[in-house]
């Protein structure tokens, strides 16, 4: 595969997890296999894909917080599978990551937490003692005013909402000024307005600062309505690549093939691909409509 002009080149990417539960036999057991897909400045993908089938595997391998055992992972020109730890510390200041949880600290302002963000940028010393320029500073106030947090820039991370919570991670992964956004089920945690805020927020900075994302979602009406391009998964294999418009509910019952009870159907507004597919005999949890996991 060429790895030209691409931000991101995963080839062939695989993972294999030692087998050694109580009981069972020793070996191993493929979480992912063979993926290979690239991305591309300011681009808005999505991987769906029912529980299990290897999202987190993926997204946490393309900035090896797993390891890989297979494959190659290109970023921005470079090969970065095999890369030693300092190296990879500079190449984490350019792919941020959101995480379903938010990672924040709780006990610390809004403020503090989006400076979190220079940390990468820091020797050990400074970072601890948090010596900020006053550059940083004045920086964190635009970006929270950049995601809609402009008045709760002193308050304290756990005096936030689900969706507040989430935005300030967005707003510290942008101090990191990143060329990548890997976001592992960013909204799985919120209700159907913070998770469209959330999403929407992701989608105008992909589009306004050419930052690629990369997200992974249970909600397959988000993942049609706000991607650029969609990336199926099932048992660790990509089943499916395409726009939202190729995901046709054909397609989208194919990769959750006997696992359609986990499709989540989050729009309100725009109900059109699952009714479809409920009309067609198939289950889609009531519970699940709700939004959250
Ligand atoms: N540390 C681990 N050790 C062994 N197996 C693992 C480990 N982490 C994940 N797996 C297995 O790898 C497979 C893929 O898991 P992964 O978490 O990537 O799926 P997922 O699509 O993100 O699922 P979910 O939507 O439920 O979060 C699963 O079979 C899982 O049990």
């Amino acid at each position: 595969m060429s790895t030209s002009n691409h931000l991101l080149v995963i080839d062939d990417l695989g993972k294999s997890y030692e087998a050694r539960r109580r009981g069972a036999a020793e070996g191993t057991a493929s979480a992912l296999s063979g993926v290979s897909f690239t991305a591309d400045p300011g681009e808005f993908i999505t991987v769906i894909g029912p529980s299990g089938a290897g999202k987190s595997t993926l997204l946490r391998s393309i900035n090896r917080l797993i390891e890989p055992t297979e494959g190659t992972i290109t970023f921005d020109g470079r090969d970065i599978t095999h890369l030693g730890r300092g190296k990879l510390r500079e190449v984490h200041r350019e792919i941020a990551m959101i995480f379903q949880n938010y990672n924040l600290v709780y006990r610390l302002t809004a403020i503090q937490n989006v400076l979190h963000g220079r940390l990468g940028y820091k020797n050990a010393l400074a970072g601890s003692l948090g010596l900020y320029t006053e550059e940083e500073k004045l920086r964190t106030f635009e970006l929270l005013d950049e995601v809609g947090l402009g008045e709760f820039a002193y308050r304290r991370a756990d005096q936030l909402s689900g969706g507040q919570k989430q935005r300030v991670g967005i707003a510290r992964s942008l101090m990191q000024e990143p060329k990548i956004m890997l976001c592992d089920e960013p909204i799985a945690s919120l209700d159907p307005k913070s998770s469209r805020m959330v999403m929407e927020t992701l989608q105008r900075l992909t589009r306004q600062r050419g930052i690629t994302c990369i997200v992974n979602l249970h909600q397959v009406d988000f993942a049609l309505e706000y991607s650029d391009r969609i990336i199926g998964l099932r048992a660790g294999q990509k089943v499916f690549e395409g726009t939202p418009d190729e995901a046709t509910p054909q397609v989208i019952r194919s990769i959750y093939e006997g696992q359609m009870d986990e499709v989540v159907d989050v729009s309100i507004n725009a109900p059109a691909a699952i009714p479809t597919l409920v009309g067609e005999g198939m289950a889609v949890s009531a519970e699940a409509a709700g939004g959250a996991r």
